[in-house]
């Protein structure tokens, strides 16, 4: 449904996409994982024909987005990562807006709108004031504005930011029943464990090169190994990171005012092991948990060699 091929995109002497292939198969969601910067956006908003690229090609459902771009503009539904909503409309009036946008005619609007405010429980909100929507449903007003002309590929630019965690489960089920329509979906974040949650695949990218791509289960293994470890002790805290050091699938060690940082390539039993070990030594342990990474911290610790923390 969509073949990216040596797709490069330049701002002035800037190159924010080098040379990106990408396959994604119809009815796979996708999630498009980088930090800040990387180059998501810039991929998606060439998919949506809203810029043109440098050089390479982007097809959707056949037809390259330079070429064809109102025959890719009937298959997809683009979101930004910003609000594109005008607060002085109700929300069935915005999507009617819409709705007619598309030539969509009337009564044709009338049976869809219900129906996708339902999609995106928003129905006891259709006559409510888009300004006055919380931010989640603002999300889910913007995706429901994607689909009024039923295309078959949304390109989500991050959909889940900002949301709490229970705006950020009920986007993941609509995504899911998005999915069961047959909907091919690209979504993305900064954040892998938002996404992975709620992808088949995941391309990431960094300063505009795609450096892995995969099923989740691959890309989660391979960045397994760069667990960290936060531990914290009332005192003593350095000589235990030196003592750390010499353990097994300890890969490195950090100390700072936060606690001491453990780099671990080792499973659950493993890390077990190692607990039991740091207890034995008796040192006064309070915590030991193992910190959140994102992305971010992993390619910062990739290409500094640093712990991140
Ligand atoms: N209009 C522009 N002019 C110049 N540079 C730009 C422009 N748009 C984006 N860039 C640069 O291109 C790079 C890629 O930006 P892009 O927005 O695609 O990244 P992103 O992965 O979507 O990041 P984020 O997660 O912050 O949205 C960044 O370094 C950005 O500063």
């Amino acid at each position: 449904m969509i073949e990216i091929e040596q797709l490069s995109k330049h701002y002035g002497s800037f190159h924010a996409l080098k040379n990106i292939n990408l396959t994604i198969a119809e009815g796979t969601v996708f999630g498009f994982v980088g930090p800040n910067g990387a180059g998501k956006s810039t991929t998606m908003a060439i998919l949506a024909t809203l810029m043109l690229p440098s050089s390479g090609t982007a097809k959707v459902d056949g037809f390259e987005v330079t070429d064809y771009p109102k025959e890719v503009r009937k298959r997809i539904g683009y979101m930004p990562d910003f609000f594109g909503v005008y607060d002085q409309l109700k929300t069935t009036e915005y999507l009617h807006f819409y709705g007619a946008s598309y030539n969509i005619p009337r009564p044709e609007r009338d049976k869809l709108i219900p129906q996708l405010l339902e999609l995106v429980n928003l129905t006891d909100k259709q006559d409510a004031y888009v300004d006055s929507l919380s931010r989640g449903m603002k999300q889910r007003l913007c995706l429901a504005r994607c689909l009024v002309h039923d295309p078959k590929v949304l390109i989500l630019d991050e959909p889940a930011s900002g949301l709490d965690p229970r705006a950020r489960i009920e986007m993941r089920e609509i995504l899911k029943e998005l999915k069961m329509m047959g909907k091919t979906i690209i979504i993305s974040s900064h954040i892998l464990p938002e996404l992975a949650e709620m992808v088949d695949e995941i391309g990431v990218i960094e300063h505009g090169e795609m450096v892995a791509q995969g099923k989740v289960s691959d890309i989660q293994n391979r960045l397994r190994v760069k667990k960290v470890l936060h531990i914290r002790s009332l005192g003593q805290e350095e000589e235990l990171a030196l003592k750390l050091q010499d353990e097994p699938f300890v890969t490195g060690v950090l100390s700072d005012n936060t606690g001491v940082h453990v780099h671990f390539s080792g499973g659950d039993e493993d890390q077990r092991q190692l607990l039991q070990h740091i207890i034995g030594w008796g040192y006064p342990i309070v915590s030991f948990h193992e910190a959140q990474t994102n992305l971010e911290d992993v390619f910062l610790e990739i290409t500094k060699g640093g712990v991140a923390t």
